[in-house]
């Protein structure tokens, strides 16, 4: 074993920033911990000149990449510069060089996480990526680990602190849309351009990773079905407030007899679910094990120290790894062939808001079609609107296919009593599992 272990990092922004501040101020624990010093020692950045929120050394900074990757001293890369196609070539010449790699790119590991993975055992390197999903909170380690002896059968996660906030202060607040996502780019919670925040695409990136993990299976990102929160609607938010019911973007992953679903979707949580207590930027994953029952993991899920404490977490697990010669020796290859559930296996119970012509006879024509594709009434609601001779109805189903589902949707729309379709959402967390 060396004397001290040297890290190269590629970034020094929020995150690198905090990495550079952990190793600094927790380094007597750290040595503890490990057995030896840890110090960073190369950083990749696009500007030396930029003033820095840490104490580096000058010649530590650097423009060129391949300084750190290719220096012979360094043990360990941490990639907290972002980015996909260009850092995963990156990263895999840095495991190419033996260089044990710990990243909080959600992007890059979603793509190509496995392939990664792959080039690490093969290499006899460490690659860890704790903080790419729900930053500061232990749920790679939490499934990969902690519950390595469950069958996990489902995941529920608030995986964006963005989406969370705006829904939080839409909901409590009776904030608009608009203002909540400026106060959240303010806040620094949403990406650069928020759309993959409110278009769920940062959810899905995270629910793949959690959901081959979870299920070992090679869940892809385009396995991931997904529906954002700009169209949700003030009215959607009241009328789901008066049904005991609170908005959430959820990422759920679910599996049975081997078959998985994974999506992201804008989802009413019954006000009992713990999920639904999650409020403003935090993230939280829910998972349901089969021998375990239900576990909930909540923390922050950005930001500068509770990101980098899950980078220096995997920093220490390398290390820890490197006195015991094991590195390279997780397991990478998933269990299971992957088999997704097909529409007729998906099952959820669902909400729809539409306005119907006030008239004899329009509740029957829905009832009518609702009872053609085998989907029954759980809760109803008829409201007054302003607009005469047109009322809105409020409709909770019981659990339906996704099969049914749709082709409901698709035939409502020709019913000659409906006014207009307002809204569709799944409905989660009433009663068991
Ligand atoms: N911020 C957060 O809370 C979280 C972030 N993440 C992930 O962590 C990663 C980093 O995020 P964050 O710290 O917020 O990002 P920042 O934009 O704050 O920092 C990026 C850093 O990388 C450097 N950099 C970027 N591109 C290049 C390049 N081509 N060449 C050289 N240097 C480069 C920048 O240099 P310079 O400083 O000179 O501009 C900067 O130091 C991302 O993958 C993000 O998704 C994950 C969880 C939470
Ligand atoms: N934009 C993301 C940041 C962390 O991944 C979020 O809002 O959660
Ligand atoms: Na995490």
């Amino acid at each position: 074993m060396r004397d001290n272990v040297k890290v190269g990092l590629l970034g020094l922004g929020t995150v690198g920033t905090g990495v550079v501040k952990m190793i600094q101020n927790h380094q007597e624990q750290l040595v503890h911990r490990v057995g030896c010093p840890v110090e960073v020692t190369k950083v990749l950045v696009k500007d030396v000149e930029k003033k820095r929120d840490v104490e580096l050394s000058q010649d530590s900074l650097t423009l060129d990449p391949y300084d750190v990757i290719n220096d012979p001293n360094v043990d360990v890369i941490v990639e907290v510069m972002g980015g996909i196609d260009q850092t995963k070539q990156y990263l895999l010449d840095a495991l190419n060089q033996k260089k044990h790699v710990v990243t909080a790119n959600k992007d890059l590991v979603a793509l190509y996480g496995s392939e990664l993975s792959k080039a690490a055992a093969e290499n006899g390197c460490d690659f860890y990526y704790e903080a790419s999903v729900a930053g500061g909170i232990p749920i790679i380690r939490g499934l990969a680990d902690g519950l390595a002896s469950d069958k996990i059968q489902k995941l529920m996660g608030i995986v964006n602190g963005t989406t969370n906030f705006i829904l939080t202060k839409m909901n409590k607040e009776g904030m608009s849309y608009d203002v909540a996502l400026k106060e959240a780019q303010d806040l620094g919670f949403a990406e650069a351009d928020p759309t993959s925040d409110v278009e769920g695409l940062d959810a899905a990136r995270k629910m793949a990773i959690l959901a081959r993990l979870a299920f070992s299976m090679n869940i892809e990102l385009d396995d991931v079905d997904v529906s954002g929160i700009s169209a949700v609607s003030d009215s959607d938010l009241k009328h789901g407030q008066t049904l005991g019911y609170t908005m959430k973007l959820i990422g759920y992953a679910d599996q049975s007899d081997a078959r998985a679903e994974v999506s992201v979707q804008p989802t009413f949580l019954s006000n009992d679910h713990p999920l639904a207590a999650v409020n403003d930027e935090f993230n939280a994953v829910y998972v349901y094990g089969e021998a375990v029952g239900e576990t909930m993991f909540y923390g922050p899920g950005a930001g500068s120290l509770p990101t980098a404490t899950s980078i220096v977490s995997d920093l220490v697990a390398v290390i820890t790894n490197m006195r015991l010669g094991v590195n390279g020796q997780s397991i990478s290859a998933p269990q299971f062939e992957k088999q997704l559930k097909t529409a007729e296996e998906k099952y959820a119970k669902y909400f729809i808001r539409l306005h119907v012509r006030d008239e004899v006879g329009a509740f029957s024509e829905l009832t009518k079609l609702f009872s053609s594709n085998s989907i029954s009434f759980e809760k109803i609601l008829q409201l007054p609107l302003d607009e005469e001779g047109v009322a809105e109805i409020v409709i909770v189903t019981h659990k339906a296919s996704l099969e049914n589902y749709q082709k409901m949707q698709e035939q409502i729309k020709d019913l000659a009593v409906v006014h207009s379709i307002e809204s569709f959402y799944r409905v989660e967390g009433e009663g068991a599992k």
